[in-house]
């Protein structure tokens, strides 16, 4: 037999033109289910999303989050239900658009008997956006157990959403108009879309929304405003989704507020462990994430994911670029 002829220099991976593509990254809600439990597959080890929610209200550059949650979708499409996803190590490879589809490329790298690893490879256009390895564990009894002690802070039903937050910092005589203006950007920004689905919450109003100094920390309720069903993939996937929401921020928020502002910032890589199989991203979620180091314009943070009753349900670390407008 005819031995398949090697790509060609310029070549795409997969070539998507064809494939109809109508955006919907305007209903996350669909989006979220959609992808996460039923993400299309259109070959063995291929899978597609069509919808993709944008970063930032004014760039049509995909979600970080979104692509981490959609490859864990993909990956673990293709292993059995009995293993549950522990961790990703991802690198952002080139950034998404969210006018086209997305196609996974799953290499089943290893199907042990405790263990299980996929690479998965994200392609738009031809050319890998996103690549990760995600290993999935049956499930195991507990050797040893122990659980950090999560932070004491004020309860969700006594913060307010984020948004009304602001607009309350905007409305009161005592901001200045830099910080105004930071405000009005941050709110212009947030896509609509994810404020409908999600409610966020800032544990620390006046430093979240820059009306005082802060350190590179930050604290956030997070949850679904709609019930997501009881499929703990769903909302492991929707988990990863949001482990990409308030990293970068955490790193620049005390410069902004003394007087840099980006002139280009992306998540770069991102890492999640799971820790905990069983959770609910409709419920509250304490969201922390603090930035240890910033330089050469890169910066790292790690983050905690709490559920309410005090489990550490996620932790992740990532490096984002973080670059001043050149001179
Ligand atoms: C009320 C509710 C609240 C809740 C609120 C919810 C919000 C709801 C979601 C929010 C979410 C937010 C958080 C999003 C966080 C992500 O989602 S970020 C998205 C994920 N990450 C990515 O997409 C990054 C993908 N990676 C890449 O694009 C590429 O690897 C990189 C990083 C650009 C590097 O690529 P490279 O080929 O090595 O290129 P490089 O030399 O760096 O040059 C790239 C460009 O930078 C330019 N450049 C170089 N230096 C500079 C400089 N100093 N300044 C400017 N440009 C420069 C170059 O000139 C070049 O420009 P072009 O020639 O392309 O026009």
């Amino acid at each position: 037999m005819a031995k398949p002829k090697p790509p060609t220099e310029g070549t795409p991976l997969c070539n998507v033109e064809h494939i109809e593509f109508e955006s919907r990254a305007n209903d996350i809600k669909a989006g979220l289910i959609d992808t996460f439990l039923n993400l299309q597959r259109i070959d063995t080890n291929l899978y597609i999303a069509r919808h993709l929610l944008k970063g930032r209200h004014s760039y049509n550059a995909v979600y970080g989050g979104q692509v981490v949650g959609q490859s864990l979708a993909a990956a673990a499409a293709t292993v059995e239900d009995c293993f549950i996803p522990h961790s990703l190590h991802s690198y952002f490879i080139k950034t998404g658009s969210v006018d086209k589809p997305i196609l996974y490329m799953i290499d089943r790298i290893r199907d042990g008997r405790s263990f299980c690893t996929r690479v998965v490879k994200a392609v738009q256009d031809g050319e890998a956006i996103f690549s990760c390895q995600i290993s999935f564990h049956h499930k195991e009894p507990d050797a040893i157990k122990h659980n950090s002690i999560m932070p004491v802070v004020s309860a969700p039903e006594e913060l307010l959403p984020a948004r009304e937050a602001a607009l309350e910092v905007l409305r009161s005589r005592d901001v200045d108009e830099v910080t105004a203006g930071v405000i009005q950007h941050f709110l212009k920004e947030i896509p609509d879309a994810f404020e409908r689905v999600f409610d966020v919450r800032p544990v620390n109003p006046g430093k979240y929304l820059l009306k005082e100094d802060t350190e590179p920390m930050s604290m956030i309720w997070i949850r679904a405003r709609e019930n997501l069903g009881d499929d703990n993939r769903l909302h492991q996937c929707v988990a990863a989704y949001l482990t990409d929401l308030s990293m970068l921020t955490t790193a620049v928020r005390p410069h902004i507020r003394k007087g840099f502002i980006p002139s280009m910032s992306f998540s770069l890589d991102h890492c999640v462990w799971i820790h905990e199989n069983e959770f609910r991203m409709d419920d509250w979620m304490l969201y922390e994430t603090v930035s240890s180091k910033a330089g050469g314009s890169r910066a790292f943070i790690e983050g905690r994911l709490w559920s309410r009753d005090g489990r550490l349900i996620i932790s992740t670390a990532q490096e984002a670029l973080i670059r001043a407008p050149k001179v």
